[in-house]
């Protein structure tokens, strides 16, 4: 694992292939004097699915609404397929778009819903039925076409969303939390269908989502954002494993994180009781500088294979069985570190509350970032 302490530039570099299709230039949005997105850019290519994913409040369904003309933007320019839509209304856009609520209209049938947007368009009846019942077939409701929205679950009403989000053929399909009113079998069962829908028909897609696992587990890129800001943009591999920033290191997957000073040799830390722990890619930084360093539970390593490296003693202070792996918190001085370890293992490495026990921080697993600059 590469360390965090060379700050990536906010916007990743595309993939060289793909051209671009949405590119957001410098996109601010205000309310009053709230501002909710700072000067944002992002490039977005041709059949991409990207996550919006930041805390509640940063800004994800403000930068949404201004890609749909919904909510236009106070500064910046927002271009699709080459065209600036900056200034153009929600129905002269091209996009289809699915909410958390459904939004279906109760009173119409679910054939009905889908085909709403086909109305007026020069289609005959016979055609607009053929594609809703295409539709239907894609979302995976063929026999629904005549219930009405109350006689479905919420899993088959966001299916029929869905469908009537892409009746236009949209170039650009966007996803506000769609999966969130759903249970956790449905939502995470539609969220690979809605990935492998996706893939079939090429549409690139915007989903908003406060759940990493969600955007992890879908998207071919992630923006993080907080307060406003996109804090980085990669691959889930990337955010995971490279985060740019303090933030998104301490907001995705889980870590623990405790302070420190360089100290000599220049790729050694010192923590603020004394512990000396090795770390990797320091060499710029100065004697006595200030980092904050965040390490993921999968990472960290006790019992006898702690043994064979660098290791300090801890005192093992909880053991928590979760199905596949158990986690065993350990102490270190002041500091308080999780271990994921095989549940089998928890006996053979020794991991009883209370009992000493061998704990290494490998010096590639640790995330540095420097705190002074
Ligand atoms: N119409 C509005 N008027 C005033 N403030 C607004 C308006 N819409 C959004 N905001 C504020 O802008 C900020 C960003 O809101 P936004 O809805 O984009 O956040 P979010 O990241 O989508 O959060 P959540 O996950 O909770 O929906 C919030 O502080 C919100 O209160």
């Amino acid at each position: 694992m590469a360390s965090g302490v060379v700050r990536a530039e906010a916007e990743a570099p595309t993939a060289p292939t793909a051209p671009p299709y949405l590119v957001i230039q410098q996109v601010a949005k205000s309310f009053g004097t709230f501002a909710a997105l700072h000067r944002v850019s992002l490039t977005i290519t041709q059949g991409e699915f990207v996550a919006f994913l930041g805390p509640s409040g940063c800004g994800k369904t403000t930068l949404l609404r201004a890609i749909a003309g919904l909510d236009p933007p106070t500064t910046g320019s927002i271009t699709q397929g080459g065209r600036d839509i900056t200034g153009l209304p929600p129905e002269m856009r091209d996009f289809g778009i699915v909410f958390q609520s459904y939004a279906l209209f109760p009173n119409l049938s679910v054939a009905q819903n889908v085909g709403y947007g086909l109305r007026g368009g020069g289609w005959t009846r016979a055609r607009v039925a053929e594609r809703v019942a295409e539709l239907l077939t894609t979302v995976g409701l063929p026999e629904q076409a005549q219930k009405y929205p109350a006689q479905l679950s919420g899993g088959q009403q966001q299916r029929v969303a869905l469908a009537r989000a892409l009746a236009n053929e949209p170039g650009l399909l966007l996803l506000d939390e769609p999966l969130s009113a759903l249970d956790a079998i449905v939502r995470i069962n539609l969220r690979q269908e809605l990935r492998s829908l996706q893939r079939r028909l090429g549409v690139t897609t915007i989903m908003v989502t406060h759940d990493q696992e969600e955007a992890m587990s879908v998207s071919d890129r992630i923006v993080v954002m907080s307060q406003g800001r996109i804090e980085q943009v990669g691959t889930p591999e990337d955010i995971y494993r490279r985060p740019a920033t303090p933030f998104v290191a301490g907001f995705v997957g889980r870590s623990a994180h405790f302070d420190a000073k360089i100290d000599t040799p220049a790729n050694m830390l010192i923590t603020p009781d004394g512990l000396r722990l090795e770390a990797r890619g320091l060499a710029h930084l100065l004697y006595g500088a200030r980092v904050e360093v965040f390490i993921r539970p999968e990472d960290v390593r006790i019992g006898p294979e702690a043994l064979v490296m660098r290791h300090h003693q801890g005192v093992v202070t909880h053991v928590e069985f979760m199905g596949a792996l158990s986690r065993v918190s350990v102490e270190l001085g002041r500091l308080r570190l999780d271990a994921d370890v095989p549940a089998g293992m928890v006996t053979a490495l020794g991991a009883f509350v209370g009992s000493a026990i061998p704990v290494a921080l490998p010096p590639e697993a640790l995330m540095v970032f420097p705190t002074d600059v």
